[in-house]
């Protein structure tokens, strides 16, 4: 591989979405010496900054974008700024971006005297920038943050919307038969309430067809674990598509990409360090997700009678901006702040807590999470069962592939409104931290399945990994698209007599 190619990349604004882009990003950079044009608005940017390495050779790049225009709160940039509603007009004003993004590239590769970036790799929401990169003659990829069954079926749901014309409370993806029984709790709630006219629904059948013409997906997944909703791509889009993950975040970049610091990492290691060997459970519900009100209630009772050691994300339920000030004596049982902290039983991080450095201390022993891909492979990675608990989009079929499949997970509760009783969530956080069987059975498949991640990202003399392997396909692919261009460029300049 020739050094300093260059690699346009797009995520769309959400730390979701930016935290995997910025990951592989760095993995790119590094390991196969490309320079990186990383792509964003303006406050994203700043915020990136303080993120990269110093001698990174990524360069960040902004792209102009007026919330005020789409009529959302001025200088909103972020999903991680919006209330639950806005977002989907936040993800509709992402079309706006069409026009700047082909400027932004048309200078790009005049700046670089005509020569054109080995590819451009945007976000799945940006399906319309398929166009730009053919018309310019560049390689295009989407890179999908999520894992490939979860996005298989939520691909499938959205496109078909089957629960629509069902008879019953259950039932099959018409082009997704390998997929098990969905049952109507594990729709998104969006989805649920969509009737195909909605903006949503609207937005994502315009987008997801792009995904067709694209020349690949990158999924940050490992192909070894996710086989079938790797096949159900390849059958759908019939384009490559490359399992090139885990791609995550080091710790250190990870604090500076994370919104808030809630809490350093001192605290928290300092904390995990004075506690036993496997027993504590980490709690959190991703970078946009909460819980209700009365959930909350439930869950911290469960929290007091199970008697574990655990470190929970607080953040304000539904129904409150999730930025406001956390009131503990208002959404916790009484006393229950005060009590935690007398007995050393619990730690309560208010927003954001340093969730790759938990996650690999030797303390941690199960994981309650709403399946958020990267915070399921964050888990799998260290080889930590999870206890799962879906709150929106991908996250319903994540705890299906995890459960049935792989066998590291067992589902708590569905969605953010569900009536959950903390008589339950204590059997389940029994059932996996407990020396049951079941509990013994998630503990020794969550290491074998750390193992094969490890070994999917090794590259050393005489062993490739698949995700290696996955990345030295999608740069060939690349390359020659790029020499197809060079030749149809020469072949105009100089026809062929
Ligand atoms: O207190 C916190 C909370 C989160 N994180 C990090 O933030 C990221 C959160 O990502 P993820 O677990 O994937 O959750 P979401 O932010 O909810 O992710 C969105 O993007 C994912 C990848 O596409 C989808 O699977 C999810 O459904 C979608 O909600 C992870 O890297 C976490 O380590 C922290 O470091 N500290």
């Amino acid at each position: 591989m020739e050094k300093k190619e260059n690699i346009v990349m797009f995520p769309f604004m959400a730390q979701g979405h930016i935290i995997p882009f910025l990951a592989l990003a760095l993995e790119i950079q590094k390991k196969r010496g490309c320079t990186i044009t990383f792509v964003n608005t303006p406050l994203n940017i700043k915020k990136l900054r303080s993120s990269l390495p110093p001698n990174t050779s990524i360069r960040l790049v902004e792209i102009p974008f007026n919330s005020s225009d789409h009529g959302l709160p001025p200088n909103t940039e972020n999903t991680n700024a919006l209330p639950y509603p806005l977002i989907f007009r936040f993800i509709e004003a992402s079309l706006s971006l069409k026009l700047p993004f082909r400027k932004l590239i048309s200078e790009l590769i005049a700046e670089q005297n005509g020569h054109l970036p080995l590819c451009l790799v945007v976000d799945m929401f940006f399906g319309w920038s398929v166009e730009i990169a053919h018309e310019f003659g560049v390689s295009h990829a989407i890179f999908v943050g999520g894992g490939g069954f979860g996005m298989a079926c939520y691909y499938s749901l959205w496109t078909n919307m089957p629960h629509l014309g069902a008879d019953s409370d259950e039932f099959t993806l018409p082009d997704f038969p390998e997929a098990s029984k969905i049952h109507v709790t594990q729709l998104p709630e969006n989805l649920r309430l969509a009737d195909g006219n909605d903006p949503f629904a609207v937005f994502l059948k315009k987008v997801f067809p792009e995904w067709l013409n694209s020349d690949g997906l990158l999924v940050n997944t490992v192909g070894e674990l996710d086989k079938i909703g790797l096949m159900y791509f390849r059958r759908k889009i019939g384009r490559p598509v490359w399992p090139v993950g885990p791609v995550l975040l080091s710790m250190e970049n990870h604090a500076g990409a994370g919104k808030v610091p809630g809490i350093t990492p001192d605290p928290c290691n300092k904390w995990l360090d004075s506690k036993p060997l496997n027993s504590v459970l980490y709690i959190c519900f991703g970078s946009q997700n909460t819980i209700s009100e009365s959930q909350m209630m439930q869950l911290a009772t469960a929290l007091e009678v199970s008697g574990k050691y655990f470190i929970w994300v607080v953040r304000p339920p539904t129904g409150f901006d999730i930025n406001s000030e956390f009131k503990a004596e208002e959404w916790l049982p009484q006393g229950f702040e005060q009590r935690i902290q007398d007995q050393k039983r619990g730690l309560l991080v208010h927003k954001w807590a340093p969730q790759v450095e938990i996650l690999s201390h030797k303390s941690i022993s199960a994981f309650l999470s709403h399946c958020g891909w990267n915070s399921v492979l964050e888990a799998l990675s260290h080889g930590v069962p999870i206890i799962g608990w879906p709150m929106a989009a991908d996250q319903f079929s994540n705890v299906v592939l995890l459960e049935k499949e792989v066998g590291v997970c067992v589902e708590v509760a569905r969605g953010p409104r569900c009536e959950v009783k903390h008589e339950d969530i204590v059997k389940k956080i029994e059932l996996v931290m407990n020396d049951t069987e079941k509990g013994k059975e998630m503990r020794r498949k969550a290491h074998e399945v750390r193992d094969i991640i490890k070994d999917a990202i090794r590259d050393e003399e005489g062993f490739k990994g698949s995700s290696m392997k996955a990345m030295d396909e999608f740069f060939s692919a690349a390359l020659s698209r790029r020499e197809k261009t060079k030749l149809e460029q020469e072949n105009k300049i100089m026809p062929l007599t």
